[in-house]
């Protein structure tokens, strides 16, 4: 039974695939619920089934059983309100980055505003792209056109925010910069976070909770509330509470996987 409070709700949720070597049963009897305002991290083996989680979640699939409910309501399309970062950005080429960013605005209402494009310039400065306004996609590295593609769905500033493994492209020390922009921004901006990572270390660093998935057919097995304070910072890094929760989780993955 999914919390009447919860932002997205999964009850018994399964999910089966049709493939050319028959079906593939990806997810078996997830249950789980994000609060309202809560960061919420997703762990598991590769292949488990966490980006199928957040594609339910986002709309864009359907369960084949249960029920995938966001504010409620039974997710049946993409909804305005909530933003996807996948592991790829899927930038226009021909579009400047100022105008990728704004795209999803003018892909709702048809124009864009001097107030959007200050907008979108400011959020492109928090992810560090000020002065890539103008270049076209082809012109940045990969890491910089995945900062666009967090750029672009944090500008329509949405309830929910999906993030499939938002930083794996990024080198170790901009990881860590954008984990804690990402940070400053929810606090400032508080909305719903679902956040796919095979990062143990970040997936601890940025969440009130990590979820942790079997291999597949995933559910969840794990269910842990990280207790460390916020705002965290670079020194929650040497948090002894970070080792011993890092520790914890790696026992289990590591476990899982023997
Ligand atoms: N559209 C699809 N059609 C067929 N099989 C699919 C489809 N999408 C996902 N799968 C399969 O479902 C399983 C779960 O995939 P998913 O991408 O959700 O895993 P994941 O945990 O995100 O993996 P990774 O950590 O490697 O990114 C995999 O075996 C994958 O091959």
């Amino acid at each position: 039974m999914v919390a009447a409070h919860s932002a997205i709700g999964f009850t018994g949720v399964g999910q089966v695939f049709r493939t050319a070597s028959g079906p593939l049963e990806a997810l078996r009897g997830v249950e789980m619920a994000v609060g309202r305002h809560e960061f919420v991290a997703v762990l598991g083996p590769s292949g488990c089934g966490k980006s199928t989680l957040l594609r339910l979640a986002s709309g864009l699939i359907h369960p084949t059983s249960g029920t995938v409910e966001v504010f409620g309501h039974p997710v049946t399309e993409p909804r305005d309100d909530i933003g996807i970062v996948f592991q790829k950005p899927t930038l226009l080429p021909w579009a400047t980055i100022e105008d990728n960013v704004v795209f999803p605005v003018r892909h709702k209402t048809g124009r864009v505003n001097e107030e959007d494009r200050v907008n979108a310039r400011a959020i492109l400065a928090k992810v560090g792209l000020e002065g890539f306004e103008a270049r076209l996609p082809a012109e940045l590295s990969g890491g910089m056109q995945q900062r666009v593609g967090i750029a672009r769905a944090l500008f329509m500033n949405p309830d929910i925010l999906l993030m499939d493994e938002p930083f794996s492209a990024l080198d170790a020390l901009t990881r860590e910069e954008m984990g804690f922009e990402l940070l400053r921004i929810w606090e400032a901006q508080p909305k719903t976070v679902m956040f796919i990572t095979h990062s143990i270390s970040e997936a601890v660093l940025l969440a009130d909770r990590v979820l942790v998935m079997s291999e597949r057919p995933g559910h969840i097995i794990e269910d842990l509330a990280i207790d460390i304070a916020r705002p965290r910072g670079i020194e929650t890094s040497n948090n002894k509470a970070m080792h011993d929760y890092v520790g914890y989780l790696r026992g289990l993955l590591l476990k899982r996987a023997a």
